[in-house]
């Protein structure tokens, strides 16, 4: 019993759980357990010769328990192509106690969960700086910007230096032309020992870095491409200086000098280094954008004074004075006065929304022209926009699944091209030009460089980020880089009724009273109350216009699907469906052809029963979103297969259907059965695509292909969703499908430009057509064309 550890164990309802997970534990050869409920937690004592800590989470998990990990964002540094980042998230992965790591080159970050019973994050940054590199964990964004702008300005600053030392170096080339150029060669620009001295601060000062990146992924017995950069400098830098030794004391020897050759390559890397830096940073802007939207100040009223302090001092139940045109600080409640805001910015709707006493404010939209006071609800990270700015950020760390293609060659690529770059050398020296020593080296430096797979690394990651930034700024947000790529496949699209395709805003269009109208419209409106229903919204609406008295209801119950029952002076009600009533007895022949007139029309009709005897139909209209049959039309014409699903009855919903330009109706469905409808589908063989905003959605969301959350419906709905739409515009999924093609086509076009330098390079370089610095020119261009290939994409028309 040498080892103590604490787990956080998620899903247990009673005693019952922790004492049977305790029971098992104990079970367990070397293990001693206690598991505590109110802490959710259990201490455990085990034998670390006999057990280690994954076999308990595991039994945990077999119980149908939950064990609780640690999610972390690192940031990296020192990684300098994909040959780095997939080492260390190899390394990371074997870690025990890590659940899993994803480290991305492109962001310079590791997102990590980790079991923080076995490990801590100072543990795995211990393990990181092992490796050669460093880590800390994410940050104040402020610092990691201002340490991003220091950085390039470095590297700004080294490679000003570089440039100026390898240009003599670059002229003195022309000395190796086969023909005359004319150009007039100074004496001391051939001077071996000028040429030393330009080009050894380049070797080693400038292009020391590489020496450090290889010696560490040497260490780790990987190779990256810095291992092939210092070695084809390398040796170019010291074949030249052997050959100007040899002219000590034998002024007659023709040296064959090569310093151009690795100064002008670490260079033109350097250059390409810098672009490629440029060129990341603006991949990341979408997330600066929505930071900027953040209002910097609030002014609260704080004992009866009004005094501004900077936005992340104001707490939940603040009062908040927000004048006309300054922007809502954060979440909360208007408390009293009265103006339109625009909130545009947070969900997509162009036009001002009306807000009074009550009403809900989204802190970062603008307040226009009334005076509000406003109580906070929801500060710093708990706010709307905080929420927006998380999922765009962990999107744009996640990966896609065709970067594992990516991730894999990178992998072996490098020792195959050690290995090609070996056998060029021995072709040259032994076959092509016998002996040659100088031009064998050459060719063999230019495959080592042209192969370098650095492109490769960059290629997926940048699209991702660029794509789900795009998305961002148009209110359509990813939850991750594998749904991006998923949502381009799919080709049959479910679309909830409620909600999805209408407002989700009915009101009652025709009310019809049998009996005693008074009473039967207080036992409406008084049992509605008790019903979150929108439906039962609108017959509340309904009542408290027309100053109905409410009556207090016992024994409340909702059927869902079907409606509700409950009892009212004792007496008897049921509202809803024909099914409702027909399962309990209540006749209904008569007003057959009344409720199927309403029906028609695309109204939702209920009738109310008291004491099994229908008293009245209530029908309830919603209104159809303006943009709904566009979106339809624009889905239908991009091949997909539109269907509606709806636990309203048939004819309303072909109305419905018929109004939007939907021909595929399943209607009647219980909100339980929602998911199984999909699931019909994709047995069917379809991708499907389900959107949704109600909680009775959430299972359908799940289980669909690609989850579409709206994004003024339901939390639970979101949060089961893998995209959600701000707003709630239907045209943003076409939108949203367009991105994920022009997206998944921007990766491959990346992949394609990564690898072609190299294939279409190496033969090249090895029949020696190609010079090493021009070898190096490609490589550095290829990584900065995969880059500015993805920055076309925030261009792109969706
Ligand atoms: N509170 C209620 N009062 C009266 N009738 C109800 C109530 N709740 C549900 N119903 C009846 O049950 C039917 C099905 O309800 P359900 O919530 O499954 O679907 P819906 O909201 O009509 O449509 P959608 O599935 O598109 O959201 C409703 O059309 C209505 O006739
Ligand atoms: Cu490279
Ligand atoms: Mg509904």
């Amino acid at each position: 019993m040498n080892e103590q550890l604490t787990v956080d164990i998620t899903g247990m309802t009673c005693a019952s759980c922790s004492t049977r997970i305790e029971k098992v534990l104990n079970k367990m050869d070397g293990v001693e357990a206690t598991v505590n409920l109110a802490m959710e937690n259990a201490s455990v004592q085990y034998d670390k010769e006999k057990i280690k800590p994954d076999d308990i989470f595991n039994k945990i998990n077999d119980l149908g328990y939950g064990v609780r990990n640690e999610k972390m964002d690192l940031d990296v540094f020192g990684m300098t192509c994909a040959a780095c980042s997939t080492r260390i998230e190899k390394v990371l992965n074997k870690m025990d106690g890590m659940v899993s790591a994803n480290v991305n080159l492109a962001t310079e970050s590791a997102s990590v969960e980790f079991n923080s019973a076995v490990l801590s994050v100072d543990q795995i940054i211990a393990r990181i700086q092992n490796l050669g590199y460093d880590a800390k964990e994410k940050g104040q964004r402020e610092a990691k910007a201002q340490q991003k702008e220091e950085e390039i300005n470095a590297k700004k600053r080294k490679l000003f230096i570089s440039i100026l030392l390898s240009l003599p170096l670059l002229y003195s080339m022309i000395g190796h032309a086969p023909w005359d150029t004319g150009l007039p060669m100074p004496h001391l620009l051939m001077n071996p020992w000028f040429q030393l001295l330009m080009a050894t601060p380049v070797q080693f000062w400038i292009g020391g870095q590489f020496y450090v990146g290889a010696y560490k992924s040497l260490k780790n017995k990987s190779a990256n491409m810095d291992v092939l950069v210092a070695l084809g400098t390398s040796a170019a830098y010291f074949y030249s200086l052997a050959e100007a030794l040899k002219t000590v004391g034998n002024p007659d020897y023709m040296p064959h000098l090569y310093f151009e050759t690795s100064a002008v390559l670490i260079t033109l890397i350097l250059v390409g280094k810098l672009f490629e830096a440029l060129a990341k940073g603006r991949t990341t802007e979408a997330i600066s954008k929505l930071l900027s939207l953040q209002a910097k100040e609030a002014t609260v009223i704080r004992d009866g004074a009004e005094i501004k302090i900077p936005i992340e001092d104001v707490k939940v139940n603040d009062t908040i004075l927000v004048k006309p045109g300054e922007k809502i600080p954060v979440d909360g409640k208007v408390l009293s006065g009265q103006s339109a805001v625009d909130e545009a910015m947070i969900t997509g709707e162009s036009i001002p929304v009306e807000k009074s006493a009550g009403d809900s404010m989204i802190g970062a939209t603008i307040n226009k022209n009334g005076t509000l006071t406003m109580t906070a609800t929801k500060v710093g990270k708990d706010t709307a926009l905080a929420g927006i700015i998380k999922v765009v950020e962990d999107a744009q760390g996640s990966k896609a699944p065709i970067q594992r293609v990516a991730d894999q060659i990178s992998g072996i690529f490098v020792p195959i091209v050690v290995a090609i770059a070996i056998v060029t050398f021995l072709v040259w020296y032994f076959l092509i030009t016998p002996g040659d020593f100088a031009s064998s080296l050459e060719t063999a430096i230019a495959v080592l460089v042209i192969a370098c797979p650095c492109a490769l690394g960059l290629a997926t990651p940048t699209s991702i980020m660029v794509g789900t930034g795009k998305g961002a700024e148009n209110g359509i947000l990813f939850k991750g880089g594998e749904h991006l790529e998923a949502t381009h496949k799919i080709n049959a699209i479910v679309l909830d009724k409620t909600g999805t395709i209408t407002k989700g805003k009915p009101s009652v269009t025709d009310m019809e009273i049998f009996g005693d109208e008074a009473k039967v419209l207080k036992y409406l409106v008084s049992a509605e109350k008790s019903s979150e229903h929108p439906l039962a919204e609108a017959i509340v609406e309904y009542g408290s216009s027309k100053n109905v008295e409410v009556l207090p209801v016992d024994e409340f119950s909702a059927i869902p699907g079907h409606g509700i029952k409950a009892v009212i002076q004792g007496e008897k009600v049921l509202i809803g469906t024909r099914k409702l009533m027909s399962q309990t007895g209540v006749v209904f022949d008569r007003y057959e052809d009344q409720l199927e007139k309403l029906e028609t029309e695309g109204k939702t009709a209920m009738m109310i029963a008291i004491e099994n005897k229908v008293n009245g139909i209530v029908a309830v209209a919603d209104t159809v979103k303006e943009t709904a049959k566009t979106a339809i039309e624009e889905l239908k014409s991009m091949g997909i297969e539109v269907y509606m699903l709806t636990g309203d009855n048939k004819r309303t919903a072909r109305a419905i259907a018929s109004q939007v330009g939907v021909d595929n109706v399943i209607a009647e469905v219980l909100p339980e059965e929602k998911a199984n409808h999909v699931k019909e589908l994709q047995i069917k063989g379809m991708k499907v695509a389900m959107v949704g905003d109600g909680i009775n959605d959430a299972p359908a969301l799940a289980l669909a292909d690609i989850g579409i959350a709206i994004g003024t419906g339901t939390d639970v709905a979101i949060e089961a969703a893998d995209v959600t739409i701000l707003g709630g515009e239907l045209t943003l999924i076409p939108k949203a499908i367009s991105l994920s093609k022009k997206t998944m086509q921007n990766i491959r076009q990346n992949l394609f430009w990564a690898l072609a330098y190299n294939s279409a390079g190496i033969p090249i370089a090895a029949m020696g057509l190609l010079a090493p610095w021009v070898a190096g020119a490609a490589m550095a261009f290829s990584s900065l064309s995969v880059v500015t290939n993805s920055l076309r994409l925030k261009r792109i028309k969706l």
